[in-house]
């Protein structure tokens, strides 16, 4: 059986199981995310079986675009206990435990922006995008002509060491402005890649996800200035 099999037999197991927790327990997806089961140590101990739950949860959800970059982030928030514990504090504290997260409070939910960030920097839904070149123009010291399709490796460029610390480690403190102090400004606009780049980047960058209409981690102010060039 190929990977992509072993994958959907494992997630129809979580399915069942689920299916019947929540059954038994009247659970819904909130119910889910916002438990917090003291174990002694933590107040928010959400445990392995919480997130299998909510893989399923988000799966049925989620489009096919972004279902694999889910998958992953879920298990690196499974692999990152202080992640979870970071994310439940959060949710708490601004949502309460018994209401359902809105996109008005999103703002408020800094570090789940930043979970999310991170989780589209290491399993971008779409790792590589091409382009067609207009002119001939040269690229890194190279004359590259007309007609020629490019593909740009934007999985490679965020995982890239000469850009990013710690580069396949998941870090979503990286992307809180706070924890950052980013010297490398204008490098990092082109760094960060998930929905592509310039006048062919997704549309739905900004329309569709809150998290990125007013980030410093998109990447206008660059075509802007290429815009006035090419104009001056
Ligand atoms: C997490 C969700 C999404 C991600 C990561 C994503 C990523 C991307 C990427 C990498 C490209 C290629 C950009 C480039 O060549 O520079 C693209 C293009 C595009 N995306 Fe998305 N996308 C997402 C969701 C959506 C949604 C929800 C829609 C529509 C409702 C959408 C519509 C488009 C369209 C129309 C293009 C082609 C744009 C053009 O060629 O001018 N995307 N997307």
């Amino acid at each position: 059986m190929g990977l992509s099999g072993r994958y959907d037999k494992v997630l129809k197991t979580f399915l069942e199981e689920h299916e019947n927790v929540a059954e038994k327990q009247g659970m819904n997806l909130m119910d889910v995310l916002l438990e917090a089961k003291g174990d002694g140590k933590s107040e928010y101990n959400i445990t392995r079986d919480h997130i299998k739950s909510l893989f399923v949860e988000l799966l049925s959800g989620g489009t096919d675009t972004s279902k694999q970059t889910i998958q992953w982030t879920m298990a690196e928030i499974i692999n990152n206990p202080s992640t979870m514990e970071r994310m439940g504090e959060e949710i708490d504290s601004v949502v309460g435990k018994s209401k359902l997260i809105l996109e008005t409070d999103l703002p408020k939910l800094p570090y789940l922006q930043a979970v999310v960030k991170e989780g589209l920097r290491l399993y971008p839904p779409i790792p590589v995008f091409g382009r067609r070149l207009q002119e001939g123009c040269v690229m890194g010291g190279f004359y590259v002509s007309d007609k020629t399709t490019l593909v740009v490796n934007g999985y490679a460029v965020m995982r890239d060491s000469d850009y990013w610390e710690y580069p396949v480690d998941f870090k979503p403190e990286r992307f809180l402005a706070s924890e950052q102090e980013d010297a490398t400004k204008e490098k990092v606009v082109l760094k960060y890649l998930p929905f592509g780049s310039g006048r062919r980047a997704c549309p739905a960058k900004k329309s569709s996800l809150y998290l990125f209409r007013n980030s410093d981690w998109n990447d206008d102010s660059v075509f802007r200035l290429e815009d006035r060039r090419r104009q001056g």
